[in-house]
This record gives C-alpha cells, structure tokens and sequence, in this order.
C-alpha cells in the first residue's frame, strides 16, 4: 500500500463555482485533499454541485476562485499538463463507436502521447485485466452498458494516470460487472492511483471508499472515514417499530415516550412501507435495516426474557399470556422479521390489522446495544396498548449519515 503521507495528488482550497447569469455559487468554498492510492467518495444529493467540482477538476470547467492542483498541476493555470495527470469515466458512454475497442484504448493513448507500440501492449494488457480479450475487435455496438462501462475505465487508464475520477461507476450494471469494476478500483488503489468517486449507491461505496466528503449546496459538510462518519452521526444500531398506537393515543406522544427511553439518541418517523402494510419480511427496508437479520445478542436478550417470564412486567400488560407470545395473540400483531427463535414463534402467531390502517413507523437511533432497550421498547408499547407489527433492528449505514446531514426531502 503506498504511503498516504506524502503529498497530496488532489488539492482543493476553497474553490468556488459560479455558473454565468447565476446569483448563487454552485461550488461554495470547498477544500479537500486526497493521497496518492487513495479512493476518496465525493457524495451529496442531486444539485449538490459533485458535477461542477469534478468538472473544474478534471478541466472542463473553469473555477470562479480558489485553488485546485492535479498532480502537482494547477488545473487553471495549466490545464493540458493537468489533463495528462487525471482520467474521467464519465456517467454515459462516450466511446468512439466508429472505432473497434482496442481501437478506442489505442487512440485514447496515443492522443495522450504514449508512443503507438506502447500504446498497442498497454491496450493489450488493460483489455485483459478488464475480460474484454475476446471482444477486443468487434463492432462497438455490440457492447452492453456494462461491457461499455470495464472499457471505458480501462481506456482511462492507457496514459496511467495519477487520479481517476469516476461518476457513478457502478450504475446499473449487474453484479458480476460491479464485483469486476470493485476489484480493479481496489488494484488501481495498491498501485498508488488516487481514485475520486461519485455516486449515489453509497452503501455499496462505503465498502469500498477511504474517505468520503459529503458536499450540499457546494459546501462541504463533512469529511472522514465511511466508520467514524457512521460511529459518529448515526448511532450505534437502528431500531426500528411499526406500530399501531391505540385508538385513544397519540402518535406523537408515544414516539416521544420511546425516543425518552434510555439509550436512545433520537427518534425519526419514517414512511411506511408501500401498501401500508409495513409487516412483510424485507420489503422497502429503509437503508441500513437488514430484514429477518436480529442481531444475536437481540436474539439472546429475547430468548432470556421469554424463557425467564423476564418479559412478563411489559408484555402482560397487554392481557396476554405474560410471555413474549402473549404480544402476538393480544397485541395485534408481530409480523416482524423475526427469523428463528423466539420471535419466529411471535410471528406465526401474529395477527396484523388486515390493511395496517393507523400503523407508524418510528426509527429510533440507539447508542449502544439494540437487546438492551428492546424491552423497554416494547414495555412502553404495551403499556400504551399499541400493537406491534413489525421489528427492523440494523446497523447505521452511511446512507443514514447521508440523510442525517441532507435531509429526506427530495430535491
Ligand atoms: N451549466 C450550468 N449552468 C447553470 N447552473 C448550473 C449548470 N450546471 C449545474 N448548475 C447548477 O449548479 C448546481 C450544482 O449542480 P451539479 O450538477 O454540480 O450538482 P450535482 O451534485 O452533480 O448533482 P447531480 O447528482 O444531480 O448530478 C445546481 O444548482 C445546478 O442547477
């Protein structure tokens, strides 16, 4: 793994964009910087200004003020040098269709100065490392999005560039294309190129990414590690309940009474699934919520309580058996992804209300251990005689952290 202390491959200090006839910056005095062998995930909503930041950076776009350097390059001052430093695969396909593939490699090479021999093994070789051997000199047409997609990173990469920049690299392409284009990022990486990616599948990135920046109205909002931003901003689990409150309750006030409980950081209301049912396994998981998937300790503190009647002072109170099956056969319903155990036997024995009329979904971001406060949880909700229709426990992703710092309004 190359050094990540030496100087920067990307510096950007306070730059700002603004577009001509626009009141408002586009980019609005970001600075970051990335290392050599570094993958650094630019992320932030549509119109955030990803776009515009990456066109100054890759030289399509002139910056309005502010300082950005390419390899030692500064992009305004000397863009052609700045150019032979840095790669873009674009979102869209933008290969030469007039040309074979290997053509395409060929050509982009030596426009980029690499003698043509040079140029030929070079195309040889990346066509090889991305599967496109045998596809090398057919017709361009022929190419699905995903094989378009391995050509043009591998015709970015026939000058070796410092820096590459990708947009949305993986979109829509199927997995085995998207395991292929991972694993040559993660080479690329070892090799020392810096990698600058964009795109919206930040689950899938955070795997993958050293550092993410997450920018919104050409501002940075912050900047670490996919784990610190996730430890930090989001909490340490996800729990969460879809309920139905009483009749005579409100919601507000029994999200407020499970958002008191001890351990909770906070508390969100979430839309229900659609068809409102919100009790079928899996679907329209919010993110970060993996379906029929109970952390064990959860598991355990269930399996602990129901064995031991330790649920009874909660779960009797719904009238029912005083142990956790009594919830199902009183409650209303615990259609949750439950898995095996004990919740598997409170799911069977579930009745939800036949359309999920009155139901709400409330996330509550937890500081510690998921088992810990499920029992509170659901003492709170049988004390208020809600019915229970499903549990989600999960861990935070960065998309959480994403909604956290940006908000859930589309824009
Ligand atoms: N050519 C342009 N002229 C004027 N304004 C523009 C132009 N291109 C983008 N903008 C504006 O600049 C802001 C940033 O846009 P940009 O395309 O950089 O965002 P983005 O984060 O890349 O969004 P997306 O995820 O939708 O691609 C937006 O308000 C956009 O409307």
């Amino acid at each position: 793994m190359p050094s990540r202390d030496g100087p920067a491959v990307v510096e950007v200090d306070d730059l700002v964009k603004r577009y001509p006839r626009s009141d408002t910056n586009a980019v609005d005095g970001l600075s970051f910087h990335v290392a050599p062998g570094e993958i650094f995930g630019l992320f932030g909503p549509n119109g955030a200004g990803k776009s515009t930041t990456v066109g100054v950076l890759t030289t399509r776009l002139r910056p309005t003020g502010g300082r950005v350097v390419v390899g030692g390059v500064d992009v305004d001052r000397d863009p052609a040098t700045a150019r032979a430093q840095l790669a873009v695969v674009p979102q869209h396909n933008n290969l030469d269709r007039a040309l074979t593939p290997r053509q395409n490699l060929v050509h982009h090479a030596t426009y980029h100065g690499v003698p043509r021999r040079q140029a030929q093994a070079r195309a040889g070789e990346l066509l090889e490392r991305f599967g496109l051997t045998e596809r090398a000199d057919r017709r361009l047409e022929a190419y699905s999005g995903g094989l378009a997609q391995r050509l043009m990173i591998a015709r970015a990469l026939t000058h070796e560039p410092a820096v590459l920049f990708l947009d949305e690299p993986t979109n829509a392409l199927d997995p085995q294309t998207r395991l292929l284009i991972w694993g040559q990022i993660r080479q690329l990486r070892e090799r020392g190129v810096a990698i600058v990616l964009t795109t919206h599948a930040m689950n899938e990135a955070a795997r993958l990414v050293d550092r993410v920046g997450i920018v919104d109205h050409g501002r940075l909002l912050t900047l670490d590690t996919p784990q610190n931003l996730v430890r930090g901003l989001a909490g340490d689990a996800i729990l969460d309940l879809t309920v139905t409150p009483a009749a005579a309750d409100d919601p507000d006030s029994l999200q407020a009474a499970l958002a008191a409980l001890d351990g909770v950081r906070k508390s969100e209301r979430l839309a229900l699934p659609t068809g409102g049912g919100g009790g079928r396994p899996g679907a329209n998981l919010p993110p970060g919520v993996r379906p029929g998937n109970l952390p064990p300790g959860v598991r355990a503190a269930l399996a602990a309580r129901a064995a031991a009647g330790g649920g009874k002072a909660g779960l009797a109170a719904t009238g029912g058996g005083g142990d956790l099956a009594g919830l199902a056969a009183t409650g209303g319903g615990l259609a949750g992804r439950a898995g095996a155990g004990p919740l598997a036997a409170l799911a069977n024995g579930a009745r939800s209300a036949p359309d999920g009329r009155g139901r709400i979904r409330i996330r509550l971001h937890l500081a510690g251990d998921p088992a810990a406060l499920l029992g509170a949880a659901v003492t709170v909700l049988t004390g208020r005689s809600a019915a229970l229709a499903a549990i989600d426990v999960g861990e935070p992703s960065l998309e959480d952290v994403f909604i956290e710092l940006t908000g859930r309004a589309p824009r």
